[in-house]
């Protein structure tokens, strides 16, 4: 039987352990010890409870664990090198991973440093943590997987059948890169300003919000045109970037956005992963960035200020 390890066993970490577990052998890996005994609320608000294989990284290297088939690593964004450095020792090189992260940090560096397939996951499903027992799948989504050189589309397709079997909406695909740019368009249009302001997604719709998230919008979408990323539809333009972006507010209007959650947590946030590799490229283009600058100072002084 294919055994998946899921490192990182937050929201989206425990939605999958949850998913996979009845039909493949799951462990699920984390620094700290967590129960086995783990609950889900489904989207349709049914509770269930599953004794899900938990083990701490320390518990890992001693414990005789059969190789795994799939290592998803379910971490933020800034914590995924890390914490693959953590269990490097223990599976061979050549072990597939799966990136489930949001932004574009850690999908370029470990795809260049693994010698192994990595494949990146890009999901819509919405699941968040009431404890450490418990995750509450918040809605469904869709979920596609695929390589950054499209070098392992076998891999993908059979990493896509075995998430569908455990209900997934999971498809393989040969453009993940533009489909990871694109949520990072959205999310650098949104996840700053509601973070900052603290305020649900909807509420950029009004006074002074909507005039600065068209003014976000201006400089990702030259960005994008510069990355060779297209709008999922319509063709190269800022006003098909802008049309996303407010489709996306309009349709999320009541959420807590996740950088929110994470400022409300005082937990760091995803700003590198996502400003980080916009701004980058602005630079790489010569293209104006000072909106994201701005943001990206913003949040670094909003969490310097709630760490100290
Ligand atoms: N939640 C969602 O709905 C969605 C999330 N995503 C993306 O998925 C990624 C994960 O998000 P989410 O699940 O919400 O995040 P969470 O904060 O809920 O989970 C992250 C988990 O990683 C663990 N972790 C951190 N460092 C290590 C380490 N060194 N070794 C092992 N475990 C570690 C944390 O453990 P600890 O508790 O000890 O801190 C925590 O359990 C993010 O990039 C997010 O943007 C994408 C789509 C939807
Ligand atoms: C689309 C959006 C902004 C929805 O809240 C999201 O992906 C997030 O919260 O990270």
């Amino acid at each position: 039987m294919i055994s998946h390890w899921i490192l990182g066993p937050g929201a989206v970490g425990r939605l999958l352990a949850h998913s996979l577990a009845p039909q493949f052998a799951v462990t699920l890996i984390g620094r700290r010890a967590l129960l086995n005994e783990q609950r889900l609320t489904t989207p349709e608000g049914k509770r269930r409870v599953q004794r899900l294989n938990a083990l701490t990284v320390n518990q890992l290297a001693s414990a005789s664990q059969p190789v795994p088939g799939f290592v998803h690593i379910t971490t933020k964004a800034m914590a995924a090198e890390a914490a693959l450095e953590r269990i490097a020792s223990v599976i061979p090189s050549t072990t597939p991973l799966v990136l489930w992260q949001n932004g574009f940090l850690a999908q370029p560096r470990i795809t260049d440093s693994w010698l192994g397939p990595v494949l990146c996951a890009t999901t819509t499903q919405g699941a968040y943590l009431t404890g450490d027992d418990e995750v509450v799948h918040a809605g469904r989504g869709p979920t596609f997987i695929g390589d950054l050189h499209n070098r392992h589309p076998a891999l993908a397709e059979a990493l896509a059948a075995m998430l569908s079997q455990a209900g997934f909406t999971a498809s393989a695909v040969g453009d993940i890169r533009q489909r990871l740019w694109q949520k990072l368009a959205i999310n650098a249009a949104i996840n700053p300003l509601v973070a900052l302001h603290e305020v649900h997604n909807g509420v950029l719709r009004h006074g002074a919000y909507s005039a600065r998230v068209d003014a976000v919008v201006k400089e990702v979408a030259a960005i994008m045109q510069a990355e060779g990323i297209q709008p999922p539809k319509g063709k190269q333009s800022e006003h098909a970037w802008l049309a996303l972006v407010w489709q996306v507010v309009e349709n999320t209007a009541n959420n807590k956005a996740s950088m929110l959650q994470d400022v409300e947590a005082r937990r760091p946030t995803e700003r590198s992963a996502i400003l980080g590799p916009l701004m980058e490229s602005a630079k790489r283009h010569q293209l104006p960035c000072e909106e994201l600058v701005a943001l990206d100072l913003a949040l670094a002084k909003k969490e310097t200020a709630y760490a100290s």
